[in-house]
């Protein structure tokens, strides 16, 4: 089943950025904070998910159990409840047999104010999620910024912290130093302010570890995230919710915030939910860890098309 186009269709162009900055951002589509309430969401079909060792920790699965590929598509299909009940519209990637990680919507594109951005997926057999991407957006009517060329760059690595400033992964294995300064470059132009986070490949992207909640409050895994980090967010008036090590390698710290303090969170990440709940968030709490043996959580499944800046 193929994308429908949408309503606000812009004209489509395959690189609308101006290379002097000061690109136009979209007058419908993107958003400005990956915490503004989120209006329209990209997933991806899990209909030929293959667990494949890609990461250390999809790996150890794979060696000691399995993922069960049925009970992560119902899982999937949980996850695709609890954003409509939450009045998110659902936008699908049509299924390709040949495509078996596309449930993993963050990163074969990152959707920002003037467009989504094409990355450059890293391993062969995720590759042509990006070509998928670029028909998408066509088929939809939402117009791209540009496209990664200077090297790897998966979108799990871009984390708008908030508006205006992004926090870029590098782990060399999946995002390449060489990519992340090109989109680096591009966004300085934009005038935004950028941080290049140097992370071990073992975490695979940074949004394992710091992922916003709210504005000024982030989840952030203290025992894995350079200091640096956590002291520049603090500067900037963010409350931390320390998410543990053990629930951070399960995925427990990679949620979606839906703004308006909502949240879908994994069942299993207990720590996470109570801070939320204390917190006065409202919680879908949806079991992923079938689907999360396949080395990738909540976040990781979403691509913000648009967020509704209030
Ligand atoms: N943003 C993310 O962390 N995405 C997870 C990707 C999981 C997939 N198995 C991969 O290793 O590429």
């Amino acid at each position: 089943m193929a994308l429908d186009r949408l309503p606000h269709a812009e004209g489509f162009s395959l690189q609308r950025r101006n290379p002097a900055g000061g690109t136009k951002p979209l007058a419908h589509w993107g958003f400005r904070n990956e915490t503004d309430p989120l209006t329209d969401v990209l997933l991806g079909s899990p209909a030929h998910l293959k667990h494949r060792a890609t990461s250390s920790l999809s790996r150890k699965h794979l060696r000691e159990a399995p993922c069960n590929i049925q009970v992560a598509q119902a899982q999937h299909a949980e996850l695709v409840a609890a954003y409509e009940h939450f009045g998110v519209k659902v936008h699908m990637l049509p299924a390709e047999p040949e495509l078996t990680m596309q449930v993993y919507t963050r990163d074969s594109s990152v959707m920002t104010p003037y467009g989504p951005v094409i990355t450059a997926m890293a391993n062969w057999w995720r590759r042509g999620e990006n070509y998928a991407a670029i028909r998408a957006y066509e088929a939809m009517g939402i117009p791209i910024y540009d496209m990664v060329t200077a090297g790897t760059f998966e979108g799990g690595d871009f984390n708008v912290i908030e508006e205006g400033c992004v926090l870029i992964g590098c782990g060399g294995a999946r995002t390449q130093e060489e990519g992340a300064r090109q989109v680096a470059g591009w966004f300085e132009k934009e005038g935004w302010e950028v941080k290049l986070a140097f992370i071990d490949e073992y975490y695979v992207h940074i949004d394992l570890m710091v992922v916003p909640v709210a504005p000024k409050l982030t989840a952030v895994c203290l025992d894995c995230t350079d200091p640096w980090i956590v002291d520049w967010l603090k500067a900037k008036g963010h409350e931390i919710i320390d998410v543990p090590f053990r629930d951070t390698m399960a995925l427990g710290c990679n949620f979606m915030s839906l703004g308006h303090d909502k949240i879908i969170a994994p069942a299993s990440s207990r720590v996470l939910i109570g801070q939320l709940k204390a917190r006065g968030f409202e919680v879908a709490a949806v079991e992923t860890d079938e689907i999360s043996k396949t080395g990738g959580g909540i976040h990781c499944m979403a691509q913000a098309l648009r967020r509704d800046a209030g």
